[in-house]
């Protein structure tokens, strides 16, 4: 036995990169084990993942965590958003997941909002206008692209709701992951059969939506897993959503998240529809609303500019006039899907670590200048913003943030945001507490807060200008001229 105070549960962050497991106590909210293993996502401007590769690294990660696994009361999974995961009658896989950061549905997901009443109408039904993000314009895609993949497929899941799947045998989700699907009317709470009928995809292969607080399943059998059998398995969501949890957000306090995608959100009572696209409706965990404006090149862009540059990710220098656009991966927000990396304004005296500093500035921009509208018009602007996610341990992303945003930071100490959050799900559900209280009642924020400085509206200013200038480029699509 462990020397654990209470029943030990188990949160598990399924994101891009990698599969993060921690076993935590649930009294205290201290980590007690933790696991991880990695995921590979395809190159090029295909971005897929093997669901079955999720599986091992969340078999892995939990072998990892050793005894303490074995103990858990309750289980919950956190994942990536949005991906899409196809499975035949027998629950293998179709083809791999196309994932959130894959922009290939660009000419679908433009038919889409335009075939169904443009911007506003998506935004007040679904909360959001679909971006190439959105599962809705990847099933799009597949129709489009390999109708005899969608002819195999008996059922649709997200990422988190495929692992929940292997647990409990059942098919379930949550309205957190759910409301970034693009088939999820906000305003019902119920998956929209207009949409979903316009796609050609039947209501009756989508899983069941469970409610917060209630149990999505039991452990089945579990051959591979230390759970024993009958663990109860939580509702699980999306990684942003869990990180709220994670971090027992409160209405009115700002989060940065620095990981493969960059994130800028925080909860609200109100229910989002923003018709300009900038900010996605998403529904959160428990019962409130979650706006949320997402970047497709975060660290990963920002890392692959310092391998180019031969520099170590901290070795930038001040004092640039070089504006760098980062969007290796084409881009969500601003939406330019086609877009590639730009530069302008090199010099003969600009250095290698200006350049790089440029990169940060660009990756940051895009997340600050949308930080205002993801907030209730009521919240305080001088609180500290959260910054989270694997870049927050940064000293060149902590400095860029606090330079760029005017604002202080707070930097939890906890890392592992997603998967806390996971688990304080699966703790809520044998305490019968509101996950996000569980999380403040484990102090899961605390973390030193950096001190304000002066805002450089400059060099906001003048990347918003290179963006502006640049649109026609950034806009173009492959193949025209
Ligand atoms: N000490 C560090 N300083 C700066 N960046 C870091 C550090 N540690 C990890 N990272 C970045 O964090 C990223 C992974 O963050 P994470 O939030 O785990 O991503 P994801 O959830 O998307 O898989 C990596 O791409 C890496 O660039
Ligand atoms: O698409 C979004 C949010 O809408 C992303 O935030 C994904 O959920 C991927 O998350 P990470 O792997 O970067 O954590």
């Amino acid at each position: 036995m462990s020397a654990a105070e209470g029943p030990l549960v188990v949160g598990v962050d399924t994101s891009t990169q990698s599969t993060k497991a921690l076993v935590v106590d649930a009294s205290t909210g201290q980590v007690v084990a933790s696991g991880q293993a990695p995921h590979t996502v395809s190159p090029g401007t295909a971005r897929e993942s093997d669901p079955r590769q999720w599986w091992e690294a969340l078999c892995a990660a939990l072998e990892q965590c050793g005894a303490p696994a074995r103990e858990a009361a309750a289980v919950s999974i956190g994942g990536q958003q949005h991906g899409l995961v196809t499975l035949d009658a027998q629950g293998d896989p179709v083809r791999p997941a196309l994932l959130w950061n894959d922009v290939r549905s660009a000419p679908q997901t433009r038919r889409l909002v335009a075939e169904l009443g443009g911007p506003k109408w998506w935004a007040e039904r679904t909360g959001s206008v679909p971006s190439t993000s959105f599962t809705v314009t990847k099933w799009a895609w597949l129709a489009e692209n390999e109708p005899e993949s969608v002819r195999a497929t008996a059922a649709v899941r997200l990422p988190h709701d495929y692992l929940t799947e292997r647990l409990t045998g059942q098919g379930t989700t949550d309205r957190g992951d759910v409301s970034g699907t693009g088939w999820w009317a906000s305003g019902t709470e119920a998956y929209d059969e207009e949409i979903l009928g316009h796609v050609g995809l039947d209501p009756a292969l989508l899983p069941r939506v469970v409610r917060p607080g209630e149990v999505a399943g039991t452990v089945r059998d579990t051959g591979e897993l230390p759970f024993a059998k009958g663990t109860l398995v939580a509702p699980g969501t999306g990684d942003n959503a869990a990180a709220a949890l994670g971090l027992g957000l409160l209405p009115g306090t700002p989060v940065l998240s620095l990981g493969t995608s960059g994130t800028v959100y925080a909860v609200s009572t109100r229910r989002p529809a923003d018709p300009t696209g900038t900010v996605a409706g998403f529904a959160d965990a428990r019962g409130d609303w979650l706006p949320l404006a997402c970047t497709l090149n975060c660290t990963l862009a920002v890392d692959r500019l310092a391998a180019l540059l031969n520099l170590d990710r901290e070795a930038v220098e001040p004092g640039t006039d070089v504006t760098l656009l980062p969007y290796l991966d084409g881009e969500r927000t601003p939406a330019l899907p086609h877009a590639s990396g730009l530069l302008h304004g090199l010099r003969h005296d600009t250095t290698a670590g200006q350049l790089l500093q440029a990169a940060y500035d660009g990756a940051v921009h895009a997340l600050l200048g949308a930080l205002d509208l993801v907030l209730d018009e009521d919240a305080d602007r001088s609180a500290p913003l959260l910054l989270i996610g694997g870049g927050a341990r940064g000293t060149a992303w902590q400095r860029t943030v606090l330079r760029l945003s005017g604002r202080p930071v707070q930097v939890p100490e906890a890392k592992e945001l997603v998967a806390l959050g996971a688990a304080a799900q699966a703790a809520g559900l044998l305490t019968g507490e509101d996950p996000a209280a569980v999380a403040r009642r484990w102090n899961t924020a605390r973390g030193p807060v950096l001190t304000a400085v002066e805002r450089d509206e400059a060099t906001m200013t003048r990347i918003s200008g290179v963006l502006s200038d640049a649109a026609p480029l950034l806009e173009r699509e492959p193949g025209s001229s």
